[in-house]
């Protein structure tokens, strides 16, 4: 009931917002710090691989998301799981266009999200780069990535995007938005 009414005040803005911890990973190249400056920015802005990470707060939906968007490369990689812990939202991000490695992507992924840290933490998989003609379709990706088989352990949802244009990043936090709630 309490929680009814302060979703009721938030949309009129009484509510202060929420603050919600994200952590964002992925493959290196995937596109996470481009999609992290897309969505603080409204830029497509250039970016140089992430060293360690970039955090940065999004307010959307009277929510204050705190992304940690954490370098990709595979000498790096092994530091994602210490990120993991009080994250309530995770959103790994894909190269759509990436058919080469997209074995290797779906390793991490299952490997981050078998994590006992992983807890109730919600999954969000951005599928990047639909602007381009060679991006693979969400089937395929879902397919590939063996979301199916992370069903019905985990609250997940796919969703594709492009940080160059913005297509699709709204509509992907607007389902972490509600997940989270
Ligand atoms: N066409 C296109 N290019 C993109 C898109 N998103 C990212 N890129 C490009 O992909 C390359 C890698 O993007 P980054 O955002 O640096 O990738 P990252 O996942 O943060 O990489 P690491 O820091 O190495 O983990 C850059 O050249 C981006 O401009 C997209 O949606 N469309």
């Amino acid at each position: 009931m309490g929680n009814r009414i302060c979703r009721l005040l938030e949309k009129i803005a009484v509510c202060s917002p929420r603050d919600v911890r994200i952590l964002m990973l992925g493959l290196d190249a995937a596109g996470k710090t481009t999609i992290l400056y897309k969505l603080k920015l409204a830029e497509f802005v250039k970016t140089v691989p992430t060293i360690g990470f970039n955090i940065e707060t999004i307010h959307y939906k009277n929510i204050s998301f705190t992304v940690w968007d954490c370098g990709g490369q595979d000498r790096i990689r092994h530091l994602w799981h210490q990120y993991l812990v009080d994250a309530q939202g995770l959103i790994f991000v894909l190269d759509s266009t990436d058919r080469e490695r997209i074995k290797k992507a779906k390793q991490e992924l299952h490997n981050i999200i078998d994590d006992p840290d992983m807890g109730a933490t919600k999954l969000l998989v951005l599928a990047n780069k639909h602007d381009l003609p060679d991006a693979m379709p969400i089937s395929e990706a879902t397919e590939k990535l063996e979301l199916s088989d992370v069903k019905p352990r985990r609250n997940w949802h796919i969703q594709k995007c492009s940080a160059k244009t913005g297509e699709g990043l709204y509509e992907g936090f607007d389902w972490l938005s509600a997940a989270i709630r």
